[in-house]
């Protein structure tokens, strides 16, 4: 892992008129790190996530996200960035392959990148034998699959992943977590918050956000040693309640 800080946030803060749902955060994350954003409902990460990926002001503070200035330059950010949310944006009544051509297009590829791209996606997902399909017939961990890879096709620096695995069993949550891996040893930076304490454990890092607040930041390794706690679980509970 290279020590370069594709992101890098300090006293980050949005205020909805007198309440704070982001209260001054300031973290950074590696290039190539697979970051673990955690929080109860309603503590912030949402609110949070869509600053850092372009999508709100921040009232206050100052950082920069792949190198462009998350008050100032936020549409740079945006071209240099991955997406998935909670309810991904793959249309349903669209097959994969017009899907993946779609957002090829969004993201400004040539026909013949978009073509590339769309075999390589649907060999690497093991799914060209339903790439006529429309997406509203696959699995649900199919489809998150698809979307992680759609929301990659634009090659970005950094994919931002709100709880990509619900909904779906433990098994399949696994396979969708070998994908992030993969895609962080090609160097890519993979943001993402989680309401799976399982999956915290496989984050390089893990902050802990409550009431706005980043209560905790470090391995799970580590957390598990400062809370005095046997899991991610424990340590969650200890501070997120
Ligand atoms: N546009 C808004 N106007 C006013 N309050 C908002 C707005 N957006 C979010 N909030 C509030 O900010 C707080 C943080 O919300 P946010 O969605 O960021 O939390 P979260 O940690 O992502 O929760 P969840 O896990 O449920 O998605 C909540 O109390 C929410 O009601």
């Amino acid at each position: 892992m290279r020590n370069d800080k594709v992101i890098q946030v300090e006293a980050l803060t949005k205020q909805f008129g007198d309440f704070k749902a982001v209260d001054h955060i300031s973290f950074h994350v590696e290039k190539g790190e697979i970051f673990g954003f955690l929080g109860a409902n309603g503590a912030g990460k949402t609110t949070a996530m869509r600053m850092l990926t372009g999508l709100s002001k921040p009232s206050s503070g100052k950082g920069t996200v792949a190198g462009f200035d998350v008050l100032k330059e936020s549409e740079r950010i945006k071209e240099r960035i991955g997406y998935m949310s909670q309810k991904f944006s793959l249309y349903e009544d669209l097959t994969v392959k017009e899907n993946i051509r779609f957002y090829g297009g969004i993201y400004g590829l040539s026909k013949n990148q978009i073509e590339i791209k769309t075999s390589q996606i649907l060999q690497e997902l093991n799914l060209s034998e339903v790439g006529s399909k429309l997406v509203r017939s696959l699995p649900l961990g199919w489809k998150q699959r698809l979307a992680f890879a759609v929301s990659m096709v634009h090659d970005p620096e950094i994919v931002f992943l709100d709880e990509p695995t619900g909904g779906v069993d433990p098994n399949v949550r696994r396979q969708f977590w070998e994908a992030i891996y993969q895609a962080a040893e090609l160097g890519r930076t993979i943001f993402v918050t989680t309401h799976y304490m399982d999956e915290a454990e496989y984050c390089d890092r893990v902050s802990i956000m409550v009431s706005g607040k980043i209560e905790a930041l470090d391995t799970p390794d580590n957390l598990k040693e400062t809370f005095k706690a046997e899991s991610m679980d424990e340590v969650f509970l200890k501070l997120a309640r």
